[in-house]
């Protein structure tokens, strides 16, 4: 679409890149190994506590993060069977991280290696959003197409070969920051709270903005932005999809706080809770950086901005079953706390173990079901049913929080006030510590000290922030979902169920 919007040109000019020239800037990865290797010397503008950081992946808060990507890669090389699949495009195994779902059985396949996932990292591993933009982008732009005549579909396909040949990841950027939430992208007061189009030129488009919130943003290759709502036609600058290196021009991000992330920072490692592995959310600001033509798949098709936040957060509200990988981890320390306190045997802890596994499994029945009874798009590619992975998600709005309860329940209160490793070690204090703190006379003080820090990891501390926090507002708050069970419901359906059996629709018939 032609239309050079002269309220917010900026009138910016960078580096106008080829897609060529951007993926010169890539080697395919195998290991995780190489993905660490494939993070450093990007030259990526990132501030963190007030400060420039040097070479992010050397950063003791932003390292974790990495690591569980780190481990994406290197599942795929452990279990192939699981964590690769065949790519029909390349003609190739390539990541299910980057797999184009071919069929309900890829959704499940998906399913199962996120759960996997979430039990051996006990964070979000910050590679879902991505992989669901990857699914939503290969039917919306096909339909796009189908309406407009455009050809997104071959750029996001050309696209997509590149990325499976290199093994990139690949994050989602779709919240904007919204500033006042009861004004449209248009009526906003300043026009950057939802990013947009700031300028065309003949070889592509500038995007000004920001993505707020973005899982694992510096430590992806690439970000998709997208917009995050419908958009009318006045709107129509702020429905652009786009690809965008990580290290283009014009790009800053400011990392974002996780509790008790300083932790991170302290000597010793029994006092993280989880010294290997953390999430991680990035605001990214796009000070009019540039996108070649190949790379932009939708630029002001405004009626397809709804479609494409629908489809993104049918795969996606099912991705949340990685929050069941994250809840086997949960049960599990809640039952070896209360082993190493001498408590395992009580009925009501096995009950309470049993509430948690029930409240787990019950997030993972909704999401598998949702994968199984998955329907094909007009694109050829498959969607999980939208109605259970809405159901899906709401149970994760909801059910980590009281499992996270029980295990709270089942640590005892030493939880929160355990001393410092750092206490533990001291000279006087350390041998009155040991004295007080034995639990079960066989278990050593360690493993109680460490698996308490790891349930106040997981429930107050920086990994509360994947297992709690982003299971509320990740994929959209509660609300969202309970609106999109309203528009599915079907109740007029429903309703005619219960009047043919009592009787009415007989007599309604009568009357007409
Ligand atoms: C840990 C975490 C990771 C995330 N990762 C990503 C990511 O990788 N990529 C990405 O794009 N996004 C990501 N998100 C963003 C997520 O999708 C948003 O947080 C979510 O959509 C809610 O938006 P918000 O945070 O701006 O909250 P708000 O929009 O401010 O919502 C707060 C409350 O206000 C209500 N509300 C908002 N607007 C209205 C309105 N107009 N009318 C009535 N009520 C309203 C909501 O229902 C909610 O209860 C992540 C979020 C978290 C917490």
């Amino acid at each position: 679409m032609e239309h050079i919007p002269d309220r917010i040109d900026t009138g910016v000019q960078r580096r106008e890149e080829s897609a060529a020239e951007r993926w010169a800037r890539f080697a395919p990865i195998t290991t995780g190994d190489e993905y660490v290797a494939s993070l450093r010397n990007r030259g990526v503008t990132v501030y963190l506590f007030g400060e420039l950081v040097a070479e992010p992946v050397d950063h003791p808060i932003i390292r974790p993060s990495i690591n569980a990507l780190k481990r994406t890669y290197d599942l795929a090389v452990e279990d192939p069977d699981l964590a690769t699949a065949h790519s029909l495009l390349i003609d190739a195994p390539v990541n299910r991280f980057l797999h184009i779902v071919g069929s309900p059985h890829d959704l499940v396949m998906k399913n199962r290696m996120q759960r996997r996932m979430g039990q051996l990292t006990g964070t979000c591993f910050q590679r879902c959003a991505g992989l669901d933009t990857i699914s939503v982008l290969h039917s919306i732009t096909y339909d796009i197409d189908q309406a407009h005549g455009t050809s997104y579909h071959q750029r996001y396909l050309d696209f997509m070969k590149e990325a499976q040949r290199n093994n990139i990841i690949l994050g989602a950027g779709m919240t904007d920051p919204k500033g006042d939430r009861s004004k449209r992208p248009s009526e906003q007061a300043d026009p950057d709270l939802f990013l947009h189009v700031s300028r065309r030129t003949e070889k592509g488009i500038y995007v000004r903005g920001a993505k707020a919130h973005m899982t694992g943003g510096l430590n992806s290759h690439w970000i998709a932005v997208m917009p995050t709502m419908n958009m009318g036609e006045k709107d129509r600058d702020y429905a652009v999809v786009g690809l965008v290196p990580g290290d283009a021009e014009g790009i800053t991000y400011i990392y974002g706080r996780q509790s008790c992330d300083t932790r991170a920072m302290e000597a010793g490692d029994i006092d993280k809770g989880n010294a290997q592995y953390g999430g991680q959310e990035v605001l990214v600001v796009f000070d009019d950086v540039f996108i070649p033509h190949a790379h932009v798949l939708m630029d002001g098709e405004y009626g397809f901005a709804q479609e494409m936040v629908a489809r993104f957060t049918a795969y996606h509200r099912a991705s949340y079953v990685c929050k069941t990988g994250l809840g086997d981890v949960m049960v599990g320390a809640a039952a070896a706390i209360a082993d190493y306190n001498g408590a395992d045997a009580a009925s009501h802890v096995k009950d309470k173990l049993v509430e948690m596994t029930h409240l787990n499994e019950t997030i993972f029945s909704s999401a598998i079901a949702s994968s199984h009874e998955a329907r094909q798009l007009p694109s050829g590619i498959f969607m999980n049913d939208a109605m259970l992975a809405n159901v899906c998600k709401h149970n994760v709005t909801r059910f980590p929080y009281e499992i996270s309860r029980l295990a709270q329940d089942l640590a005892g209160g030493l939880m929160v006030t355990l001393p410092s490793e750092q206490d533990f070690d001291h000279d006087v204090a350390g041998p009155i510590l040991k004295k007080y703190f034995q639990g079960r006379a066989n278990v050593p003080i360690e493993f109680r000290q460490r698996m308490l820090r790891l349930v106040e990891n997981m429930t107050l501390g920086r990994n509360a922030v994947g297992y709690l926090t982003e299971s509320l507002h990740g994929a959209g708050s509660p609300q969202a979902q309970r609106i999109q069970i309203l528009r599915g419901m079907e109740v007029e359906r429903k309703k005619g169920y219960a009047r043919d059996l009592a009787g009415i629709r007989q007599q309604e018939h009568g009357a007409a």
